[in-house]
């Protein structure tokens, strides 16, 4: 049975954020994911999920100054302080709210025409990444949680430093920490690679979370180039037991487009 998270950044967006969590339990979700805890109390968070029966199964890490366009902080060099501060944050969100994972985010390369300096740029941050994540992931490891990377699109965030994924298994095998899994975010593997199944299939040992959106606009799933019936069937017979963060902007309302998502007992 394929588990359905609802992302309460995208989804339900037509109620206060608070109310969110009883919207999407009513409409079928037992799992709930979001950006950023931060603007709420842990307690006011944990309270919001014990109302409503639902779980809380993905969140990130505080990922810079968003609103000044900083996309994450884990590639990023000489933020490492405020890096490993924002680890300490998040695990102390994860555990008020029963949180198995947290998403590390990678963070942006300065965008610059010379292709030497960029090149540099590359290393220094791939260092930075790496140092960091060894970091994170063994606090994750006391803390009894896994921490996730995700290649992120570069259509969608030009310059974010991690956007592929034969990239992001090439981090996880340099760090070697057995909690450090990967985000794979099928609308993301779409855009920059395509052929879904068979990276689910060759990735899967690497999956500690999956997300969906249609591609190319980010609606429903049922929106677009990817026949996610097919998709979710291969995911379900090759084991996975993970959850499914559905992660996309629904086309017009949220309850009247999960249509797509009753055979996996959502109720539109
Ligand atoms: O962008 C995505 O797909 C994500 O899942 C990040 O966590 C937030 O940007
Ligand atoms: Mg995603």
């Amino acid at each position: 049975m394929i588990r359905l998270a609802a992302n309460l950044s995208m989804l339900f967006t037509e109620h206060d954020f608070l109310d969110r969590f009883a919207a999407a339990a009513d409409a079928g979700f037992r799992g709930v994911e979001y950006l950023f805890p931060y603007a709420y109390s842990a307690e006011a968070l944990r309270t919001a999920l014990d109302e409503n029966g639902v779980e809380q199964v993905l969140f990130n890490l505080p990922p810079g100054d968003w609103e000044a366009g900083e996309r994450g902080l884990a590639s990023l060099p000489g933020r490492e302080d405020e890096f490993r501060d924002s680890m300490v944050e998040a695990l102390h969100y994860a555990e008020v709210l029963g949180c198995p994972r947290v998403h590390a985010m990678a963070g942006l390369l300065p965008q610059d025409a010379d292709a030497r300096i960029q090149a540099e740029a590359r290393e220094a941050h791939h260092a930075t990444y790496l140092s960091n994540l060894r970091f994170a992931a063994e606090e994750a490891a006391k803390a009894g949680r896994e921490l996730l990377i995700e290649p992120i699109n570069t259509r969608d965030m030009p310059g974010y430093f991690l956007c592929r994924q034969d990239q992001a298994v090439a981090v996880l095998e340099s760090v070697g920490a057995d909690n450090l899994r990967l985000q794979f975010d099928l609308y993301h593997c779409q855009i920059m690679e395509g052929d879904l199944i068979r990276h689910l299939e060759r990735l899967l040992p690497h999956i500690g979370h999956v997300q969906i959106a249609g591609v190319p606009e980010r609606h429903e799933p049922d929106i677009g180039e990817v026949h996610y019936p097919a998709v979710l069937e291969r995911l379900e017979a090759l084991g996975y037991r993970g959850w499914v963060g559905c992660e996309y902007r629904p086309a017009h309302g949220t309850r009247e487009g999960l249509g797509w998502g009753e055979p996996h007992g959502l109720v539109s």
